[in-house]
């Protein structure tokens, strides 16, 4: 069974996979296997702009976990798409050295929902699973995976809702 680990950047993927792995979890990068389609780079966004129809179409599909923020592109048997406040986010992306450019764009992404927007567009809503990570040890949210793996969780989506970021940022 391939499952999908997504979300934006800073919601903890890379660190619940990692814990994956520590289990026996055969684990794949997104990062790892982009190489051959990179286009370019966005320099405005500081981003590597990669044929993302071409790389989801020769993706081999693999028995375990693929991790990163286009995870919920490809055909996985089942999606967890992690999720976290757009003001922690915010905090998290800023402690890892992101311009505050680069942080409210994402908090605005993940505020208005994109990956599970992306996510519905690809999948049917019973393989999609929302997980909130903001008070969540990633501990707790690898068990979570586990167990969406073992098919001990119930498929949920629209459970987050960021709408008091997006007026607070109103004009
Ligand atoms: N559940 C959590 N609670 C608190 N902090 C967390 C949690 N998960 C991750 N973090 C912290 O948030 C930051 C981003 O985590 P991580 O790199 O795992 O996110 P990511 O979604 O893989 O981001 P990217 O897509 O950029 O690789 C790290 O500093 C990490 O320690």
């Amino acid at each position: 069974m391939m499952i999908g680990l997504t979300g934006v950047p800073g919601t903890g993927k890379t660190t619940v996979a990692n814990i994956l792995e520590e289990r026996g979890i055969c684990v794949v990068r997104i990062n790892d296997t982009i190489a051959p389609y990179v286009l370019g780079k966005d320099p405005d966004r500081d981003t590597t702009i990669i044929d993302e129809e071409l790389w989801a179409a020769e993706f081999e599909p693999v028995d375990g976990v693929v991790e990163g923020h286009l995870a919920h592109l490809l055909p996985c048997d089942r999606v967890v798409i992690l999720r976290c406040d757009p003001d922690v986010l915010l905090d998290r992306l800023m402690s890892r050295g992101y311009s505050p450019e680069k942080a409210e764009e994402n908090a605005l992404a993940e505020a208005l929902d994109s990956t599970l927007i992306e996510a519905l567009e690809n999948h049917d809503p019973e393989v999609i699973y929302e997980f909130e990570t903001t008070d969540t040890t990633s501990e707790t949210v690898a068990d979570f995976v586990l167990d969406v793996r073992a098919g001990d969780a119930s498929p949920s989506h629209g459970t987050c809702d960021w709408s008091l970021y997006l007026m607070n940022r109103m004009p």
